[in-house]
């Protein structure tokens, strides 16, 4: 019998370097874990897609979870909050070697608080770095963290041992769905699909349905200023074209005298500088590219 495919989103979340972005590149495998696209269940970044026969596996990024200081930290935090209660399965990750302490149950605490239902699994990592029975032991006090309910898994992002029982188990856990991404393949330009995707997607906020199926945006040219001393660090110029369907959409995009089209300029460069840590210079242009949504040659051009 053909088992049903599954998917779902799952993300990593424990305390710093306890080994979340190690895991998921491994997980994730040699395609680097950035995306573009943000389906509509998640407002989140997308680190990474596990794809397999039989399952998808879409996998959330989120900035830590922190006590908080400020009111900033509150807003960081309820934000991250959202994000547990939006996804499938929590993976919570502890080193093993490093002894379960109050940072570790403050996440779990808060976890159970806001997302009771979610799913959890303790993720025990690192285990190249210790003995056998050091892992045993530390399988013991996650459990015990986490409750009876939660499964525990060992892994090593560095030399593979376990990933792929770890693959196994997030997808046993998931229900079945469809894959979010129909080929489920990362994309050979990551960045440039990133940038495309996190410009439509602020030309599109707060905008109404009319919009969203007729705006394309192509990146034409990446290119790094020249001239820049290394403590000014890189400034990357990005020429980037917004396809609109009808003149009157442009205007609608372009904003009275570009206001909106510099605020887009601005959340989109805001999140990018986030995301690949490089400065970057937007040059957006709007252009109609009519009926292009039926012309399979535009279609294509534009990377539909
Ligand atoms: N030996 C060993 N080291 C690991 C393993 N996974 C991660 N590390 C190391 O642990 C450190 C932290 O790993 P990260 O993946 O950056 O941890 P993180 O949880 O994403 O850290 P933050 O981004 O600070 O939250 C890095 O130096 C990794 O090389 C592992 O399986 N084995």
């Amino acid at each position: 019998m053909v088992s049903e495919f599954r998917s779902g989103f799952v993300c990593f979340v424990g305390r710093p370097n306890t080994g979340k972005s190690t895991l998921t590149n491994a997980l994730v495998g040699s395609k680097i874990a950035i995306t573009s696209s943000r389906p509509q269940t998640t407002r989140h970044a997308i680190r990474g897609i596990v794809s397999r026969d039989d399952a998808q596996i879409v996998l959330v990024d989120t900035p830590g979870l922190h006590r908080p200081r400020t009111l900033l930290g509150q807003r960081l935090n309820d934000l991250v909050k959202d994000t547990y209660s939006e996804v499938d399965v929590i993976g919570i990750t502890i080193p093993a070697d490093e002894k379960i302490g109050p940072g570790d149950r403050w996440i779990v605490q808060q976890i159970k608080a806001v997302a009771p239902r979610t799913k959890l699994i303790g993720i025990v990592t690192k285990i190249d770095k210790v003995s056998r029975d050091a892992v045993a032991q530390q399988l013991v006090a996650t459990s015990e963290l986490l409750g009876e309910d939660a499964d525990v898994v060992p892994v090593s992002a560095k030399s593979g041992e376990q990933v792929g029982v770890l693959v196994d188990l997030i997808v046993s856990t998931l229900e079945p769905g469809p894959a979010f991404y129909p080929d489920g393949e990362l994309t050979d330009e990551p960045e440039e699909t990133l940038m495309a995707e996190l410009i439509r997607e602020a030309a599109l906020e707060g905008l109404g349905d009319e919009l969203p199926h007729s705006l394309a945006v192509v990146i034409e040219e990446i290119v790094p200023r020249e001239g820049r001393t290394e403590k000014q660090g890189e400034l990357l110029d990005v020429h980037a074209i917004l396809y609109v369907e009808r003149p009157s959409q442009k205007g609608i995009v372009i904003g009275k005298g570009g206001a909106r089209l510099r605020e887009v300029g601005t959340a989109a460069r805001t999140q990018i500088e986030r995301i690949l840590g490089t400065r970057i210079y937007f040059d957006l242009h709007v252009k109609v590219a009519k009926d292009w949504q039926r012309d399979p040659k535009q279609l294509g051009r534009l990377g539909f």
